[in-house]
Formats: C-alpha cells, structure tokens, sequence
C-alpha cells in the first residue's frame, strides 16, 4: 500500500497518513527517522495499542539503530545507539504513562536528556505537557480499524515545520 496523505490535516503544516499495517507504519518512522538531528524532539499520542512503539521502531531503524525497541513503561526511559559506525547519535525512548505529575518527572532527569544531543522520543507527553519545550514534533496515533491506524503529524516551530517538508518531499516527490 502506497503512503496517501489525507486532506483532513488541521494546519497546511500537518501530515495525515492511514496506516494499514504494522510495517507500513514502521515504514513511515523510518523515513521520518532518517531526516532527524541530536537535539530532535518528538511527542507521541495515542491510546494503549495505537502503534507508538511500532512507529517509534521505525524511526530508530531511520536513525541507524537495528535492535530490539520496547516500550519503557517501567523504566521510564531507553537508550538505544546505533553502531558506531554509522556515527549516529543517541536515541531517547521515554514512556511517561507511569509518571505520577511533574514533581516524579525531575527524578528521571529528563530536563538533562532534552539537553543531550540525541534525539527523544516521548510516549504520552500529555502526563507532563507544561513542562516540555515547545517546539517539538508532535505525532498522534489513532486506531481505526485492528490493522489501520491513522498518523498525523503536526510540527510546532520552524525547525519542524521545515522537517516535515522535507519528508513530504522527499515522500511524495
Ligand atoms: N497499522 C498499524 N500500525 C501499527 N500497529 C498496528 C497496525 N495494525 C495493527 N497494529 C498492531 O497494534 C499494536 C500496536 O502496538 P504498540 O505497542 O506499537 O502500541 P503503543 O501505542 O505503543 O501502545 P502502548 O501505549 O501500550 O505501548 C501492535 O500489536 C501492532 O501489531
């Protein structure tokens, strides 16, 4: 199945993709992922199921990390690295659906990682959003049916804005 924006995006800055299956959506990631820089920030929604793992696997296949990718629910956070050779540069997978508020989130030092030069992904952001930066990609994750998801992206600052129209070209042509 080939990647068909929708025309429902809110913005003319947001992208609208139906997802009709697992690997499409990695597939979708992974593009995403290539055209990422240390300091990228991303904010995943979406219910329990929606696909934020899978997509957020993707993303780190872009970014030149071939291992396993799980959900930190109880860690909180994963560290994934690519192979030194490709040079790539650190990946953040946060999962704050345990994280009880905004005091417990200045124990796991996430101030500190936004300000690493890697790339964070955060799962359920909406458990802290007054504390985070606000330029950030946001991407929400919606079931439709049990094998299509929609996926919407929805950059937040320039530096977003411009990423996303690079991987609409670099997309759709
Ligand atoms: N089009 C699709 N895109 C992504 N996942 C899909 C799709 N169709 C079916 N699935 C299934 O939905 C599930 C998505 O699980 P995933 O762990 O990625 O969700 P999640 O949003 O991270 O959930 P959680 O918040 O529980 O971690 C997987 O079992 C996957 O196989």
């Amino acid at each position: 199945m080939t990647d068909q924006i929708l025309p429902a995006a809110q913005t003319p800055h947001d992208l609208d993709f139906i997802s009709h299956s697992p690997a499409q959506t990695e597939r979708i990631g992974a593009r995403l992922g290539r055209l990422l820089c240390a300091g990228d920030l991303i904010l995943l929604s979406g219910p329990l199921g929606a696909g934020k793992t899978q997509l957020i696997k993707g993303i780190a296949r872009g970014l030149g990390y071939d291992g396993p990718v799980t959900s930190p629910t109880f860690v909180l956070i994963n560290e994934y690295r690519a192979d030194a050779a490709h040079h790539r540069v650190p990946i953040y997978h946060v999962d704050l659906y345990r994280l009880d508020g905004v005091r417990e989130l200045s124990t796991i030092g996430l101030d500190e990682l936004l300000m690493t030069e890697g790339v964070c992904l955060i799962e359920w952001p909406e458990r802290v959003a007054m504390a985070l930066p606000s330029e950030h990609l946001q991407i929400v994750l919606s079931y439709v049916s049990e094998t299509k998801r929609q996926v919407r992206l929805m950059p937040r600052g320039q530096r977003y804005r411009d990423l996303l129209a690079t991987f609409k070209e670099a997309t759709f042509g």
